[in-house]
């Protein structure tokens, strides 16, 4: 099983950055809390907080974890680590990713989540 941490964004306004992954990506244009896989030796906070940085170029500071989600993919089983953080920089620049956007809690569920996602927004949404 591959360990896999993921950040719900929250700026001051209570928006929400998603993320939508490139075509080039597995699971393309499916999009996600940004993050990515726990290396050997690494912390889930530290890997979070590195992958963040790599992927939109700014700094986070975490807030609280939620509930793990451990997701059976045709081809991998990942555990998806949410934390909720929050930006301590300003611009976010993408590396990695096809496009993101800053929305409100209720419109979270209509995008087209990778499968993982799902549980992990609908635990975010509830609280
Ligand atoms: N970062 C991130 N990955 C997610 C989420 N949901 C979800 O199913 N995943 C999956 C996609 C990948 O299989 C894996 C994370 O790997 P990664 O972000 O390092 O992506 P990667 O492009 O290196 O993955 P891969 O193509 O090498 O499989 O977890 C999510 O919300 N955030």
């Amino acid at each position: 099983m591959i360990k896999v941490t993921c950040a719900i964004i929250v700026n001051a306004g209570g928006l929400v950055l998603v993320a939508q992954r490139s075509e080039t990506m597995s699971l393309p244009l499916k999009w996600e809390f940004p993050g990515g896989k726990i290396e050997p030796g690494e912390t889930a906070e530290a890997c979070l907080i590195r992958e963040i940085k790599e992927e939109l170029h700014v700094d986070v500071e975490i807030v609280s974890s939620l509930p793990p989600n451990t997701h059976k993919y045709p081809n991998v089983t990942i555990q998806l680590i949410p934390f909720v953080c929050r930006i301590t920089s300003a611009q976010v620049l993408l590396k990695e990713h096809r496009d993101f956007k800053w929305l409100p809690k209720d419109e979270l569920l209509a995008l087209d989540w990778a499968e993982a996602d799902v549980p992990i927004v609908k635990h975010y949404i509830e609280t």
